[in-house]
């Protein structure tokens, strides 16, 4: 038995289910001690290491999440809305630290974490990566900075699987812009613009999403005046950046203080 905290993936077959498992096998500050699919979902009953194309792990893929949760000091869960307000029911009876990269989770569904985070750890966030925190702090600034004779446009480009729209992390930034510029994200955001849209509202938040490929997450905050644009870029090229952000919060979580937490608090941002 390994005394290093125990790490259970949730969606262990899903783009980033694979890339959480690779990550943590490789670390030497945590261990794999279970992996999770939905209820008839083939990968059920396989070991997770060869259901993936390699060698075997040692570790089944189940889809009774609380018996694995059970031996397990952190979940890392990038999977679909229903299924993390789910897990986050589980986690915290298990007291396990839930770590949530799930995105398009509605206002309703966020509200409904706040019970599992009175018994547990939660670190939800639209990115884990130190990046696009780092970008986050940058497009507060900058809106604090420039007045709204510059208009603000979020644009996000991702593979051509994404399900949701605006990216989480596309949102992150707007909430910051937001923040920033001392208004409510609600009351300014502008998505989807399609039709005789009329002219552009000044002091709006304007979203626009890309999907084609392969992209792995590409986000741009523009700042756009009469007379200049100010741009903050981040560009992701491998899905590791965010599995490494997500294992690092499971570590960062141990020995916390049950309730909600984001990258911001795990990175000292
Ligand atoms: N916060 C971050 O840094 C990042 C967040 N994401 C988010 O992570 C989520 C997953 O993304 P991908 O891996 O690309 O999607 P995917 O579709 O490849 O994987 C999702 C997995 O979840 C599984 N799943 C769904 N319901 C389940 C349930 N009830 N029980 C167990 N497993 C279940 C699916 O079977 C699938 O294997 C998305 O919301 C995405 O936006 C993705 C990358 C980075
Ligand atoms: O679905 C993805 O792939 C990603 N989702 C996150 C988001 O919605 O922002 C993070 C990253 O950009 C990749």
């Amino acid at each position: 038995m390994s005394n290093l905290p125990g790490i259970v993936i949730t969606g262990a077959s899903g783009r980033m289910g694979q890339m959480l498992i690779k990550t943590v096998m490789a670390s030497d500050k945590c261990t794999l001690v279970g992996a999770v699919e939905r209820e008839g979902h083939d990968w059920v009953g396989r070991d997770v290491g060869e259901a993936m194309g390699g060698a075997a792990l040692g570790v089944l893929v189940t889809d009774d999440a609380l018996e694995a949760f059970s031996h397990a000091q952190a979940v890392i869960d990038f999977t679909a809305p229903e299924a993390t307000l789910a897990f986050s029911a589980l986690a915290a009876q298990a007291h396990c630290v839930h770590v949530i990269g799930t995105t398009g989770m509605s206002d309703t569904q966020i509200a409904k974490l706040e019970p599992a985070g009175r018994h547990t750890t939660i670190i939800r966030a639209g990115n884990m990566s130190l990046g696009v925190n780092l970008l986050t702090k940058l497009t507060k600034m900058v809106a604090q900075a420039l007045d709204d004779e510059y208009d603000i446009e979020v644009v996000e480009a991702h593979h051509n699987r994404k399900v949701d729209a605006p990216s989480g992390t596309a949102l992150m930034l707007g909430e910051a812009a937001a923040e920033g510029r001392g208004v409510k994200l609600d009351d300014v955001r502008e998505s989807g613009r399609d039709g005789i849209t009329g002219a552009r509202k000044q002091g709006d938040i304007g979203f626009s999403a890309i999907r084609g490929g392969d992209i792995v997450g590409e986000h741009d905050v523009m700042f756009i005046s009469g007379e200049d644009r100010v741009i903050l870029r981040h560009v992701a090229t491998d899905r590791s950046l965010f599995a490494k952000g997500a294992v690092k919060a499971a570590l960062w979580g141990q020995g916390k203080k049950p309730g909600e937490y984001d990258m911001m608090d795990v990175l000292g941002l």
